[in-house]
């Protein structure tokens, strides 16, 4: 089997700072990768280099056997890639509903076909348990709703590569268990690339896990490995083993 995502070298540069530095990386179809690491480490600038909202100061980034390196983000969402931002995007004074009319249109050969559109959207309100707050104002849903209504913004564009950006920041605990049956909904149709603090839900959702640390990948393996090595235990958790 062929990754779905791989980066070789990739790297960016702030000033400085090496944000990310020499990453090589493979994701295959289906997964769900968890990438952890404290705080700075290059997580978000990592899957900002992959989704195109920044672009690399040096590497390579191919997608389904593509390199997508030089391609603008719009592009990319066209072929697949779909990113939830880490700080809440929805357009707070639209409902629930027209926030993700917004990426289902884009979907559409036909934009304008009304029945289309409510098909796309209420499929993914529903799948985000959103479809009796379809009508709300997006700013008076509860934070974690936000959260969730991005996520359903980001299955509305039917991604092949689904990446969240720590989707259960503000989730209440309750939420958190529907978000991971969510998660692994998503996964029958979709490959997820998850930043996620939260280590329970990486524990339970993810298949392999990598670790950042400085802008470079630390360690790469299955939850029950990473749990054991001491190495992240000392950069992540900040406990000597
Ligand atoms: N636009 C930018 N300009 C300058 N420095 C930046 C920029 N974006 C990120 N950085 C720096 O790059 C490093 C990596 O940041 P990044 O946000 O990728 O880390 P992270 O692992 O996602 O952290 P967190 O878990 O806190 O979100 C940090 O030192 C950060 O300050």
């Amino acid at each position: 089997m062929m990754p779905l995502l791989t980066t070789k070298g990739l790297s960016r540069n702030f000033g400085g700072l090496r944000a990310v530095d020499g990453v090589d990386f493979a994701l295959m179809p289906g997964e769900i990768r968890a990438v952890i690491g404290p705080n700075g480490a290059g997580k978000t600038t990592f899957v900002s280099l992959v989704s195109g909202r920044i672009q690399p100061s040096s590497g390579m980034i191919v997608f389904d056997g593509a390199d997508i390196t030089g391609l603008p983000a719009y592009i990319r969402v066209r072929q697949g890639i779909a990113y939830t931002f880490q700080i809440t995007s929805v357009f707070a004074n639209l409902s629930a509903y027209d926030n993700v009319a917004l990426p289902v249109q884009r979907t559409l050969s036909d934009g304008r076909s009304k029945g289309a559109v409510r098909t796309g959207v209420m499929a993914a309100l529903e799948r985000t348990g959103l479809a009796d707050r379809a009508h709300m104002p997006a700013g008076q849903l509860s934070y974690g709703h936000q959260r969730l209504l991005e996520v359903a913004m980001g299955l509305a564009l039917k991604p092949r590569l689904l990446i969240l950006d720590e989707p259960t920041q503000g989730l209440a605990d309750s939420e958190i268990d529907n978000f991971i049956t969510l998660v692994r909904e998503i996964a029958k149709n979709a490959t997820v690339l998850l930043i996620e603090h939260n280590m329970p839900v990486v524990m339970q959702l993810a298949d392999r896990i990598t670790v950042f640390n400085a802008g470079k990948i630390l360690a790469e393996d299955t939850p029950e490995a990473i749990r054991e090595n001491a190495a992240v235990q000392e950069a992540y958790l900040g406990t000597a083993p």
